[in-house]
């Protein structure tokens, strides 16, 4: 009984940290005493700030409460290497901790199984598994970074009920409602970076900042440019302290100086047909630590990702409007069968507003 209740709360304040943990997991932590009684709680703190274990027994202290023999519930294993913060396994081994129940091993292949050894020689007594999908889930973009090397990429779209994302003149603001567009802020407030085109860098002059949700720091901006045609007086380098990262396929020296005069970075990544090799441009911002990626270009950009198999995940908006013809979601096409279609498996929908939200994986029956 009592296992179940406290993973359920550490789960909860693991998800308080999503937007505020990046590059590193969301985690949270709840110490009970043998009957049951609540010590402290935690969650993971910004990069190079505490961990969740040690903000839970930093909390027990502040309320008089000693640990010792008590026991720690945490949504991931502990950590027992020395990164930016010393390692939580021994601190709790040392503040006298009795028993670890943790939802899922690190899947870090560098230190995967290690914290629940140092716990176990330490004589404390690990259990794990409880919450394991909830806390997999609430860091599907972590997992995929260790066990990949690549970010969880989740593709949001605007549409109408006929599936158009721009009219084919290219306009598209709006499509969707307010509600629907704050939504997608808090979505793009978890990602570790926003990803787009140039072709909505021209058509739309977007910020693609996170203005309609609480976030701690803005995600990156991840222009792909082929040829660095990105104006270095775009609306999109005035949100204060935003990096911008560009992904060129040509050499263009003096375009680069001026976009790197605004503080962008510039990556060449030259793939087929003079355009940004994407599977290596993911690699990359793996390497940057990029856990979720949230993708919000026009449809030939998305096209190209879901041809070569790099989306997992559509977070569609679907307003109550038709308007015929267009552009579509995805340039990809035309199939000679409906066997050759993308297979797709629905998730939860939602009203948002007079939207409609639908979430929807790629069937990948390998997993990833
Ligand atoms: N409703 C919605 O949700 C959204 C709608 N839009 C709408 O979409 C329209 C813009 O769409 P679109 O022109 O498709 O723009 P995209 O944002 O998809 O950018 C496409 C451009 O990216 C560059 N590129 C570089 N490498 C690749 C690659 N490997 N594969 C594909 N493209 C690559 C190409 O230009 P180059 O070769 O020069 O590098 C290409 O033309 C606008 O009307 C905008 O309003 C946009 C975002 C969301
Ligand atoms: N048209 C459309 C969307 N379009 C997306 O929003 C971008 C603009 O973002 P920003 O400049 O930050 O406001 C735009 O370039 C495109 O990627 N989003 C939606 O939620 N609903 C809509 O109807």
């Amino acid at each position: 009984m009592e296992t179940p209740l406290h993973i359920a709360r550490a789960l909860a304040l693991a998800r308080e940290a999503i937007g505020f943990t990046e590059p590193n997991p969301r985690v949270g932590c709840v110490i009970a005493s043998a009957d049951g009684v609540v010590l402290g709680v935690g969650r993971t703190q910004p990069a190079g700030q505490p961990h969740a274990e040690i903000m839970a027994m930093r909390d027990a202290a502040a309320r008089g409460h000693d640990v010792a023999g008590a026991t720690a519930y945490v949504t991931l294993e502990p950590c027992s290497h020395h990164g930016r913060t010393g390692p939580c396994c021994d601190a709790l081994a040392a503040a006298g901790i009795a028993r670890v129940v943790a939802s899922v091993q690190d899947p870090n292949p560098l230190v995967a199984g290690q914290g629940f050894a140092r716990l176990r020689a330490a004589g404390i007594a690990v259990e794990v598994g409880p919450g394991a999908e909830e806390s997999r889930a609430l860091n599907i973009g972590f997992f995929s970074r260790m066990v990949r090397g690549t970010p969880w990429v989740r593709m949001k779209i605007a549409a109408t009920l006929d599936g158009q994302t721009a009219l084919a003149n290219g306009a598209s603001q709006w499509i969707t409602g307010e509600a629907a567009r704050a939504d997608g802020h808090a979505w793009r407030a978890r990602a570790g970076a926003i990803l787009t085109g140039i072709g909505t860098v021209l058509e739309d002059q977007p910020r693609l900042d996170v203005r309609l949700a609480p976030v701690g720091q803005q995600p990156p901006l991840v222009i792909v440019d082929s040829r660095l045609q990105t104006p270095p007086h775009a609306a999109l380098f005035e949100v204060p302290a935003r990096p911008v990262w560009i992904y060129a396929a040509e050499a263009h020296p003096q375009a680069q100086r001026a976009l790197e005069a605004r503080g962008a970075s510039v990556t060449h990544l030259p793939g087929p047909g003079g355009k940004v090799d994407l599977a290596a441009l993911l690699k990359d911002l793996g390497g940057r630590g990029v856990n979720e990626l949230h993708v919000e270009a026009g449809f030939k950009l998305n096209g190209s990702l879901l041809r070569e198999a790099l989306v997992d995940e559509f977070l569609v908006y679907l307003a109550p409007k038709l308007v015929g013809a267009g552009q579509g979601m995805v340039n990809i096409g035309p199939l000679a069968a409906l066997s050759d279609a993308v297979a797709l498996e629905f998730g939860e929908v939602e009203r948002i507003g007079a939207d409609l939200r639908v979430l929807a994986r790629v069937s990948r029956p390998a997993g990833f």
